[in-house]
């Protein structure tokens, strides 16, 4: 697509959504497409600065801890960030352990909402069933096993289809429960709440997921971390270090190749 048509394409538009780049395949991290799709990212980003400046932006494409930073830095270079409209898409995770959770619980999983905060990939995924609506319980071990089989689901869908690409319909399904709970908050619904990978002070880290409500301008409120077991909070210490290093990495990309 030509700059022209870009432009046309996110012309005042309220809410874009960013899923262009390519997906992994089997043997590479998330982190391995960053060469690919930081440009790409930062190419459609700056389109929209320049054509929907107030357009609340989410960002799927991978690595999700370093393209979010990046937006953010694209927008600061153009003067229009508001750190209240860019939202790293993790609804995926949510998605996973409201699913995983309800197969071993027998539950109906339209009724089951499990947090996950923290990053988008490998470790820095932090599910936390011990804040799961309804409440479940589950022995230390499975507890582990399931927290872990969330954090890889991406890798094993990308394994499965061996070199075919990524969760893509599920990462659809995801984004439209994400976009249209966006979608309602901007047009007055009060009560939408999402997790998603946002500026945040929660942590060290510059950016962080955590189920977020959503209101008319993006964030209205950031929920939190809320109360965690050791366990989870052991995790959340474990994503430290290669949250912040995915983050520096993005903003670096920005700070390097754009005046
Ligand atoms: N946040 C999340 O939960 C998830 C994120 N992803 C990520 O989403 C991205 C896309 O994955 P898929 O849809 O499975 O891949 P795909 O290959 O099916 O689709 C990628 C799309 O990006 C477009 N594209 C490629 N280069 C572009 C460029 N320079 N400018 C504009 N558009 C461009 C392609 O034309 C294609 O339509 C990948 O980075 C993947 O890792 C995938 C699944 C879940
Ligand atoms: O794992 C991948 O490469 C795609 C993705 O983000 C997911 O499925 O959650």
């Amino acid at each position: 697509m030509g700059d022209e048509q870009l432009a046309e394409c996110v012309k005042n538009a309220d809410l874009v959504l960013i899923p262009a780049g390519v997906p992994r395949k089997p043997g590479m991290t998330r982190d391995d497409l960053f060469n690919t799709n930081a440009g790409i990212v930062a190419h459609l980003v700056d389109a929209c600065a320049k054509n929907c400046p107030k357009a609340m932006l989410g960002i799927i494409t991978n690595p999700v801890n370093s393209t979010v930073p990046i937006a953010s830095e694209v927008l600061k270079k153009n003067g229009v960030y508001d750190a209240k409209r860019v939202f790293g898409v993790t609804t995926l995770d949510v998605v996973r352990s409201n699913t995983f959770i309800a197969e071993a619980k027998g539950l109906d999983v339209s009724k089951v909402t499990c947090p996950v905060i923290g990053g988008h990939s490998g470790i820095t995924i932090v599910p936390v069933i011990s804040q799961c609506t309804p409440s479940v319980s589950f022995p230390q071990e499975e507890r582990a096993k399931l927290s872990v089989r969330i954090q890889n689901a991406g890798t094993e869908v990308v394994e499965a289809k061996a070199g075919a690409g990524s969760a893509t319909l599920s990462m659809a399904y995801a984004a439209s429960e994400f976009a249209n709970a966006l979608l309602d908050a901007m047009n007055g619904t009060v009560g939408r709440v999402q997790c998603a990978f946002v500026r945040s002070d929660e942590t060290e880290a510059k950016y962080f997921a955590t189920p977020i409500l959503l209101g008319r301008n993006g964030v209205e409120k950031n929920l939190g971390i809320g109360k965690l077991l050791d366990y989870e909070r052991n995790l959340v210490n474990a994503a430290m270090d290669e949250l912040k290093s995915n983050i520096s990495k993005g903003e670096e990309f920005v700070a390097k190749n754009f005046k």
